[in-house]
């Protein structure tokens, strides 16, 4: 499975907590964050995450991108609903291309617990078909 961690500055604590509790639910899994919130997970566990950019400098949109392509098959992305955010475009077109694609994304850690249960529970075993049947990148021919 194929995962994307992404928190709010004053959500990273929270977001640390729940992924060390959890964390042999990831283990074994792809790892993918955006570079702050990546950084903190990493020091407190021993998950390997690939680091994309800091959210306000692309992480976000770079993660989008792994969206678009299918690439992703659960994102935890703890947002601050209380701080307003310099990339809120970003943050809106990421959630957006999830609804597009049909991606599990939580964005509290109450879903962000129901979903990691289920991907313990089997699941997102569906999405493991989608990886190996997934048609290439659409060409215009
Ligand atoms: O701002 C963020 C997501 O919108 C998080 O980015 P960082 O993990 O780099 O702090």
């Amino acid at each position: 499975m194929q995962i994307a961690f992404i928190a709010h500055d004053r959500k990273k604590d929270e977001m640390v907590n729940f992924v060390t509790a959890y964390e042999q639910a990831f283990t074994g899994c792809q790892l993918y964050s955006t570079g702050t919130t990546g950084q903190r997970i990493m020091e407190a566990t021993n998950l390997k995450i690939h680091r994309f950019m800091s959210g306000p400098l692309g992480g976000d949109q770079q993660i989008g991108a792994l969206v678009a392509e299918n690439e992703l098959d659960l994102i935890i992305f703890l947002r601050d609903p209380l701080m307003a955010q310099p990339h809120e475009p970003d943050i809106t077109a990421l959630l957006r291309i999830c609804d597009v694609q049909g991606i599990p994304v939580a964005t509290n850690v109450a879903t962000a617990e129901i979903l990691v249960k289920a991907l313990m529970r089997g699941d997102f075993a569906w999405r493991e078909l989608v990886h190996k049947y997934k048609p290439g990148l659409e060409t215009d021919e």
